[in-house]
């Protein structure tokens, strides 16, 4: 079958807010409503692709804000998407070199080209990115409890929902009590640790600590720019470091791995800036034989619908961050929603991203939709 580039004719922005079941607490601080971009992507043909921006509403975990997202979407990314046909979804990341950073914007984009691209050769997303697994593990990530007590309780219900990888939030004060309570209740079970860079090199005696609880990893304890810090944290611990805010891309990756700030890389399609880079870093970690998990940002189904197709690449060998739809929203915005059975997704063999948007629960949630189109000018 020839293929024809992708001309995209229209861009829609749609702005949502949708609110999670539970207040999710890290280190950072707490919220419970995500506001976020939806972007749906429209090429010539009448094709619809769709995208999703991890960026939160505050800068906490990167620069990037849902408001920084809609003026470097609006002034810069989407005019040149617009400006002239794209033959694959890899060109998009080139396109946009001449912007700097912006990771989770250019993400939301490129993510539509992709959902857009696999749609028009009627082929489900994750085999286009060369995936082949039928079903992916997952875990569950628990935000900071009030006490020990309420956290085994959190973490017995998420085992009675089948879930085998527990990946519990800590911070200074809320650490090692914490997990040795999930420990004193579930010996046996797969248990890491996400400080989101609340400790520094003065915490090691504390950090040492952690190593008597037999934790699969603890991801990014240092500060959230520092690759050089973590390779002298790592020497001194025996549970693995895994990297999440410092690996930004490829380089990023090959820097931490070669001076061994880390064992572990979690890979999130957003922070990285796309599918593309995330691919890059995937080969590369299967290259060095550095094991890599698919993170969460806590997505509607659309984002979680692109995790699921990255995940059936062949070195993500841990559990991710991708738990069903039901933990995060009352209704999700995609249809069929994200369902995990026994710590498992099913992989859709359907076209794209492999869900419908439902349009109904779209609408319901969003409250701004800005739309960028170039109609007028293609014939
Ligand atoms: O999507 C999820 O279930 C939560 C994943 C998670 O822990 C997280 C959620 C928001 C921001 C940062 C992180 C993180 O992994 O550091
Ligand atoms: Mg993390």
């Amino acid at each position: 079958m020839t293929y024809s580039p992708i001309t995209i004719r229209e861009v829609t922005l749609h702005r949502m807010v949708m609110r999670l079941k539970d207040p999710f607490t890290t280190s950072f601080g707490t919220f419970q409503d995500r506001e976020f971009f939806v972007i749906e992507m429209e090429d010539e043909t009448g094709a619809i692709g769709f995208g999703e921006s991890v960026a939160f509403l505050s800068p906490w975990y990167s620069e990037e804000t849902v408001e920084s997202n809609k003026h470097i979407m609006e002034q810069f990314l989407i005019p040149l998407l617009l400006e002239s046909p794209i033959n694959h979804p890899d060109e998009v990341s080139k396109r946009f070199e001449s912007i700097r950073r912006n990771h989770m914007a250019k993400s939301a984009l490129e993510g539509a080209v992709w959902d857009l691209y696999a749609k028009r050769k009627a082929n489900p997303l994750y085999k286009e990115l060369g995936g082949s697994k039928q079903q992916i593990e997952v875990g569950i990530s628990i935000g900071i409890q009030p006490t020990p007590k309420e956290l085994a309780q959190v973490v017995e219900g998420f085992v009675n929902e089948g879930y085998k990888r527990i990946k519990v939030k800590i911070k200074p004060g809320a650490d090692y009590e914490m997990l040795k309570e999930v420990r004193r209740h579930f010996p046996d079970i797969l248990l890491m640790a996400d400080a989101n860079s609340a400790y520094t090199l003065k915490d090691i005696n504390l950090l040492k600590k952690l190593d008597e609880l037999d934790l699969m990893m603890i991801e990014q304890p240092l500060a959230y720019d520092d690759i050089i810090d973590h390779s002298k944290l790592q020497t001194e611990l025996v549970t693995p470091i895994c990297l999440d805010e410092s690996i930004h891309s490829l380089e990023d990756a090959r820097k931490a791995v070669e001076l061994g700030s880390c064992k572990i890389i979690n890979i999130k399609i957003g922070r990285v800036g796309g599918i593309t880079e995330s691919k890059k870093i995937h080969d590369y970690c299967a290259q060095q034989g550095i094991p890599v998990w698919c993170g969460g940002m806590l997505e509607s189904g659309i984002g979680r619908a692109h995790n699921i197709a990255l995940t059936t690449l062949p070195q993500f060998v841990m559990p991710g961050d991708t738990a069903g739809s039901s933990r995060y929203w009352e209704k999700d915005i995609i249809q069929p929603e994200v369902i995990v059975e026994n710590g498992l997704i099913h992989v859709p063999n359907k076209p794209g991203i492999g869900y419908e948007v439902n349009r109904q629960v779209l609408e319901q949630y969003r409250v701004d939709k800005i739309v960028r189109s170039n109609k007028n000018i293609l014939a």
